[in-house]
């Protein structure tokens, strides 16, 4: 669980974070969007018992980071943006070495080690130096230090960014297991990445939290209106198709296809339908366009 209450977090003059708060339970998988310099890594960090806050409360499940920061450290990993490594140590002796600063010894230690390494799909590299690692590999030995733990809390910077598509869909394959009984909270420039893996999504611009939502309704939400598109043979009467429920505008595309406006989260098709038939109207195709999550993302952060 974390917990973030009227976070601000002040460089300078200038706010990075600015008064945000969220929360984040237990087998949630929580999107964390915004465009570059928004303000996640720095929450993120925050969160993670790195950076102090400025202002406001961090809560890592039930520690507050600055009172606690030695048992929020114990209930969260954290995967930073640019995966710190010790390049010259091989992944074992690596992985190791954090399972030791945990606690962790013994025939506990390397089995927990070897379970990891098997989890993160390491197994073929494990005995490599880091150095010698592709990024996507690199990037799983970041995950394996953050998981070796046990933490009730993941925090990952960016964790897909500069892995190859297949690399992409195991990492995420990852943290949806992972997600399943603990709270994670990554970031990412992906939107797509977001829809595949998250419950909710917050989207934070120039400090500001300006979405907190399920991912699912953000786009409906966000977007006023959905867009059906009808094409007809022939010209047909749109002032019928605007007395329709929830049409809010008629409009020609220049194609000639009619473009009907609609209140969010309706769906006008049966209805446009049924007119067809009742009018005599030949309806060669009926879609319902929704707004992306990039047009979304654009109009919420800009
Ligand atoms: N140590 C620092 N000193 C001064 N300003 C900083 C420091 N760290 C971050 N900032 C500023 O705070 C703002 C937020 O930065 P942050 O790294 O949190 O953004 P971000 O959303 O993670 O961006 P990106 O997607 O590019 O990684 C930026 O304007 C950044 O320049």
């Amino acid at each position: 669980m974390v917990e973030i209450e009227h976070l601000t977090k002040t460089y300078g003059t200038q706010n990075a974070v600015d008064n945000i708060s969220f929360t984040a339970g237990k087998g949630e998988i929580v999107g964390f969007l915004g465009p570059n310099g928004a303000g996640k890594s720095t929450t993120m960090k925050i969160a993670t018992g790195y950076l102090p806050p400025t202002a406001g409360t961090v809560r890592v499940a039930g520690y507050d980071v600055l009172v606690d920061s030695l048992e929020v450290r114990r209930h969260v990993g954290y995967l930073p943006e640019h995966n710190p490594l010790y390049l010259d140590m091989y992944v074992h002796e690596y992985l190791e070495f954090i399972g030791s600063v945990h606690g962790l010894r013994g025939s506990g230690l390397r089995a927990r080690v070897a379970e990891l390494v098997r989890r993160v799909g390491l197994s073929r590299e494990q005995n490599k130096q880091i150095g010698a690692l592709s990024k996507g590999y690199r990037q799983r030995v970041g995950l394996a230090q953050a998981l070796i733990h046990d933490p009730d809390v993941l925090i990952l910077d960016e964790p897909t960014t500069g892995l190859d598509p297949n690399q992409i869909l195991e990492i995420r394959q990852l943290i949806r297991e992972v997600g399943e009984d603990k709270t994670v909270i990554f970031s990412t420039h992906i939107l797509p990445e977001v829809t595949a893996l998250c419950s909710r999504v917050l989207i934070i611009s120039r400090g500001k939290l300006v979405a907190d939502s399920p991912v699912a309704e953000l786009a409906a939400r966000a977007a006023g209106e959905t867009v059906v598109r009808a094409e007809f043979e022939g010209l047909v009467d749109t002032a019928k198709l605007a007395k329709l429920p929830n049409v809010r505008h008629v409009e020609l595309a220049p194609d000639g296809a009619v473009l009907l406006r609609t209140a969010p989260g309706t769906d006008v098709r049966a209805a446009v339908s049924r007119l067809a038939g009742q009018e005599g109207w030949i309806l060669l195709g009926l879609r319902q366009e929704q707004q992306s999550l990039e047009e979304v993302f654009g109009e919420l952060t800009k």
